[in-house]
């Protein structure tokens, strides 16, 4: 099954457009786990099992377990996600990008050590920094696009005064993964929550790409402008699939002992929102 059908299932199975965030930060942890580093698997783990049936997709970002010297706990948890939620797919935000000899290595890390159905790129290298993990077939591969963050703007909102209409840098992107570097289809694109209107345009310029859209909860994005944006659909089937993350909002929605029962209530909450958006 390639990564976009277990995309497709998993958002059909659990009524879902919801991907949660698997940003472990051990300072923010309940009492008994706190500032343990070596439980970063067991809290995540947790937040897996209470919101297995809720979730589209699962995104652990690398970062989180890297600074902590816990990759091997990353490898457990990917692990527990196939036991625990095996329709769910996984998404590993590592956001690399280099030369192609070293992106090999990073799609191996990505890919074979750590499981991942998917993982999102920096396309900013070319794309022969991209084409590596084309190699792997079936397996998905997001490009940053327009980011969630205020500074996004300073390179992606530039015009390319070079190429034919002169769009703007984050348009071009869009353009070259929807059509040129789609190889086998397995491109899609990171677009950030907290800009709707860019989300509308980027869905404009690449209708049938998965869109990856951070920014929900903690960053203040707007769950109904999203999902209006994004989604397209056609009746009942999706034609433009959205991936909508939300990290801290839901790890942390509780620091008591409560926390895994308060992530499934703020999962729950946003899941519905966006699944009301979709309908309304
Ligand atoms: O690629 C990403 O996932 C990403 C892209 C982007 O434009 N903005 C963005 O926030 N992210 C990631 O999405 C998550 C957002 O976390 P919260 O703000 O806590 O929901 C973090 O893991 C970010 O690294």
């Amino acid at each position: 099954m390639t990564f976009i059908d277990q995309l497709q299932a998993a958002t059909r199975d659990n009524a879902s457009l919801l991907c949660v965030g698997l940003d472990p930060d051990p300072a923010k942890f309940p009492a008994h786990l706190k500032n343990d580093a070596s439980r970063i698997h067991d809290f995540c783990a947790a937040i897996v099992d209470a919101t297995a049936d809720l979730v589209c997709a699962f995104k652990p970002q690398i970062a989180y377990f890297a600074a902590h010297r816990a990759e091997d706990q990353l490898e457990r948890l990917v692990a527990h996600m196939r036991r625990a939620a095996p329709g769910v797919p996984v998404i590993l935000d590592a956001k690399r990008g280099d030369i192609g000899a070293t992106a090999e290595q990073y799609a191996i890390e990505a890919f074979e050590r750590f499981g991942a159905d998917a993982v999102t790129l920096s396309p900013f290298m070319g794309f022969d920094s991209v084409e590596p993990y084309l190699r792997r077939h079936g397996k998905g591969a997001f490009l940053l696009c327009r980011t969630s963050n205020p500074g996004g703007d300073d390179l992606q909102a530039q015009r390319l005064s070079s190429v034919a209409g002169q769009p703007l840098l984050y348009e071009h992107v869009a353009r070259l993964a929807q059509g040129p570097w789609n190889l086998n289809g397995q491109l899609g694109l990171v677009v950030g929550a907290t800009y709707p209107a860019e989300i509308a345009r980027v869905r404009e310029l690449a209708p049938t790409l998965p869109l990856l859209i951070p920014g929900v909860g903690a960053q203040g994005g707007d769950a109904t402008a999203t999902v209006r944006a994004g989604l397209r659909l056609q009746g009942d089937a999706i034609t433009g699939p959205i991936v909508v993350n939300s990290s801290r909002a839901i790890l942390y929605a509780s620091a008591g002992d409560d926390f895994a029962a308060a992530a499934r209530q703020a999962a729950l909450k946003t899941r519905d929102q966006l699944h009301a958006a979709r309908i309304g």
